[in-house]
């Protein structure tokens, strides 16, 4: 549906976006993740054609954004970071000037903007003035806009940013919705938010695409390890005898306790039937396994290494070197 290949974008001699690729396919709901500045909202806002590339071609449905813009942004419904709303209209002047302006008219007009107040569920607000509804409602009616003329593509930049959280709940609710008839893209910081909604993560960091996938094979790709901690009753050395034999496991740390008992912290590369050997293991050498629990990676704990900052490397003579801007491999 959408193809993004080599993007980049330069603010100056800062580089927002360097030389990124992906691929959206149609319906399935995507997360840009990162965490601020790593490039979210430019990448989107070039996506839906409303910021020029330095480099890179985008295209949606086939049509490219720049040279045919029209085709291109027909298929795409878009609510910016800080959306575009007159706060002295009611939702119904304010979502018939969107869809004239996005060429509805007459009953093809009304019937979209019905459509689109009963997806956001705004009807019972729809003539009062946007400033005196609350940021959910807000939100929600910048939502109906991006939904009018009924684009293939949904682009939501946070769109639950500064919302409490009731109406945080409310927002993934319906953005869930929106991704069964159409393809959605959103962004967001939290990395909760997208592994809550979304069916694919892509992970920005200083405007390099640092991992595309689904939460599930994210985490199974980067968590390597697993620790499993157990308690036996067994001496150290006996400990260590009834592991040996087993594979899989890295390292073994172990540590006398009273009562002629044993803590154990073992580093596993995550194979998923070790715990059933090691419990066989102290079975047949008759000592008791009191205690055995596992932890993986967590999805979060590979976010913040992804998107940690790099030191400023600045060479002598070189001025301020901006991060990202050497092309990427
Ligand atoms: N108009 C601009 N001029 C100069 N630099 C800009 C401009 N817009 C964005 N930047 C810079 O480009 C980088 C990427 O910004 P961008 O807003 O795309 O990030 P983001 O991931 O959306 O972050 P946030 O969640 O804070 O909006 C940042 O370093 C930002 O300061």
């Amino acid at each position: 549906m959408i193809e993004v290949k080599n993007l980049t974008k330069r603010y100056g001699s800062h580089t927002a976006v360097s030389n990124l690729s992906f691929h959206i396919e149609t319906g399935q709901i995507y997360g840009f993740l990162g965490p601020n500045g790593a490039g979210k909202s430019t990448t989107m806002n070039i996506m839906t054609g409303c910021l020029a590339a330095t480099e890179g071609e985008v295209t949606v449905g086939g049509y490219d954004i720049f040279e045919d813009a029209a085709q291109a942004k027909r298929r795409i419904g878009y609510l910016p970071e800080r959306p575009p709303l007159y706060l002295d209209r009611t939702p119904l002047e304010y979502l018939a000037f969107v869809g004239q302006a996005k060429g509805l008219t007459g009953s093809a007009l009304e019937e979209q903007m019905r459509r689109v107040m009963a997806v956001t569920q705004i009807e019972s607000v729809s003539n009062r003035l946007i400033k005196n509804l609350s940021k959910g409602y807000q939100q929600r009616v910048g939502i109906a806009q991006a939904l009018l003329g009924d684009p293939e593509v949904v682009i939501l930049d946070e769109p639950t940013v500064g919302l409490d959280p009731k109406q945080i709940m409310e927002i993934r609710a319906l953005i869930q919705s929106l991704g069964k008839d159409h393809t959605v893209i959103l962004s967001s910081h939290i990395l909760s938010e997208v592994q809550a909604v979304c069916q694919t993560i892509l992970i920005l960091s200083k405007g390099r695409l640092v991992a595309c996938d689904t939460p599930e094979n994210l985490e199974k790709r980067f968590a390597g390890t697993t620790t499993v901690e157990l308690t036996a009753e067994a001496t150290a050395e006996e400990v260590r005898a009834i592991l040996a034999p087993l594979d899989h496991i890295l390292e073994v740390t172990t540590r006398e306790e009273p009562r002629g008992r044993c803590g154990v912290v073992l580093e596993t590369d995550g194979e998923d039937a070790l715990c059933r050997e090691i419990f066989f293991a102290f079975s047949r050498a008759q000592k008791a396994l009191l205690r055995m629990t596992t932890a993986q990676t967590s999805l979060e704990e590979i976010f913040l290494e992804l998107t940690a900052e790099a030191p400023v490397v600045q060479l002598p003579g070189e001025g301020q070197r901006q991060d990202g801007e050497e092309a990427e491999g």
